[in-house]
């Protein structure tokens, strides 16, 4: 199953960049005997300043047809790093080929693409910076394959 991150705002050389960078590559590479991956970052950015629905049109675009859709959002769903194991796991045995996940801007994902999701992905009712949740979210899909592949990376 292909991933994607469709993410608002382009991210320049830094420390972020370089743990995304780090856990894709790593998740990748674990994730490849299980049918996980490879892991693809969609950057959009509006320079008109158009809000939230000219970022979803964006979005949209960048979501490939027939993906399972994965909303992250302090509203939605807190699971633990085993649950999201399962999870994925669970949408790549749904066989729809593609899972994408969408992260929002400074003002958060426009409500109809929000509605549109097949599940909302919470990190914590705590808002984080968009930058940090495209962190977190690469390290925790590093973690889920090696959860899967029963590698010791995760320790409970
Ligand atoms: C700065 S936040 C926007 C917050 C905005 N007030 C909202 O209502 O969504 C930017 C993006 O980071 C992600 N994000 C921030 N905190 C999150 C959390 N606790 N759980 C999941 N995603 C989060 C979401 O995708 C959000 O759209």
């Amino acid at each position: 199953m292909r991933v994607h991150i469709c993410a608002v705002g382009r991210l320049r050389s830094g420390p972020e960049r370089a743990l995304i960078d780090d856990y894709l590559t790593r998740f990748d590479r674990t994730g490849r005997a299980l049918g996980l991956g490879p892991c693809t970052l969609h950057e959009v950015e509006d320079k008109k300043g158009g809000g939230m629905k000219a970022e979803a049109a964006l979005l949209d675009r960048a979501l490939p047809a027939g993906a399972v859709i994965v909303a992250l959002d302090e509203r939605g769903k807190l699971l633990s790093s085993p649950e999201f194991s399962d999870k994925l796991a669970g949408w790549r045995d749904m066989g729809r080929g593609d899972l994408a996940f969408v992260i929002g801007g400074a003002d958060g994902i426009d409500p109809a693409l929000r509605a549109r999701a097949d599940f909302k992905l919470s990190f914590g009712k705590m808002v984080w910076p968009h930058m940090l949740a495209r962190v977190m979210l690469a390290e925790q899909l590093y973690r889920a394959a090696s959860i899967l592949a029963n590698s010791p990376y995760h320790r409970v």
